[in-house]
């Protein structure tokens, strides 16, 4: 497959302002990503992981730098421009799974649909097969409160993916299951990632999810450590 630039930052700094100084959470990140990856930004708590996805998902701008994200400079976005971005192209997973709970799974899984020029036809169809894609179509009508923790963390996959976004971004996705959820979990995002060519990008610390990466960049005090290819 031939190489093709989703992500690349230059010279990112970020710096937050704390009791009247600057902190610095990111400092000089030139960085690349090209699409099919399976990624892990790993690295110790408060290194700038999240920190870091949060500008490539155009959720936060840098201080310093620049981040071009599916060919757009982040920085230089409006912020309807910004959620456009988001909108189209960028599916996102947190570790809280933020579902809505007076919502059904089929209406969580919809809701990213909403925002794009879709008939209920063909959000209908998009909806059914993400939910078959995580293994959760019988559980279409039940509310989030009604599930566990790992079904959970699949209907937030289904819905990070129900746009087939080019670069999913995922959080800690795994950080309140337990070991067979994140194994299924993870497996089901190698297969979209294996049959839809999507990008993955995670945050993580857990060594579960480590495993399963094909390049790992393992962040210190805001800096890229290390940038490794792994053989799985
Ligand atoms: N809004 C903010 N204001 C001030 N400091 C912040 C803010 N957000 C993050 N930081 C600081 O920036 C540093 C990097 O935070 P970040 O959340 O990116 O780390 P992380 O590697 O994702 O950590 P964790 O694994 O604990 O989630 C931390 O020291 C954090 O305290």
């Amino acid at each position: 497959m031939q190489n093709q630039t989703l992500i690349s930052t230059q010279h990112l700094v970020k710096q937050y302002p704390i009791g009247g100084r600057q902190f610095t959470a990111l400092r000089d990140i030139t960085v690349s990503f090209q699409k099919g990856e399976f990624t892990g930004l790993v690295g110790p708590s408060g290194s700038g992981k999240t920190t870091l996805l949060n500008i490539i998902g155009a959720l936060d701008n840098p201080t310093e730098g620049s981040a071009i994200v599916l060919g757009r400079d982040t920085q230089t976005l409006s912020h309807r421009q910004a959620a456009r971005l988001r909108s189209e192209h960028l599916g996102f997973i947190f570790q809280t799974y933020n579902l809505l709970p007076i919502y059904t799974v089929f209406e969580n899984v919809e809701l990213p649909l909403l925002l794009l020029n879709m008939s209920a036809t063909e959000r209908k169809n998009a909806v059914m097969q993400a939910l078959e894609w995580v293994g959760l179509l019988d559980k279409v009508n039940s509310r989030p409160a009604q599930l566990s923790g790992g079904e959970r963390q699949r209907v937030s996959i289904a819905r990070a993916m129900v746009k087939k976004p080019d670069v999913v971004l995922a959080d800690e996705p795994t950080a309140n299951l337990d070991a067979d959820n994140s194994h299924n979990i993870l497996r089901t995002m190698v297969q979209l990632n294996h049959d839809l060519q999507t990008t993955f990008l995670f945050a993580t610390h857990d060594d579960k999810v480590i495993r399963y990466l094909r390049r790992k960049i393992t962040l210190r005090d805001g800096k890229i450590a290390e940038d490794e290819c792994l053989s799985i």
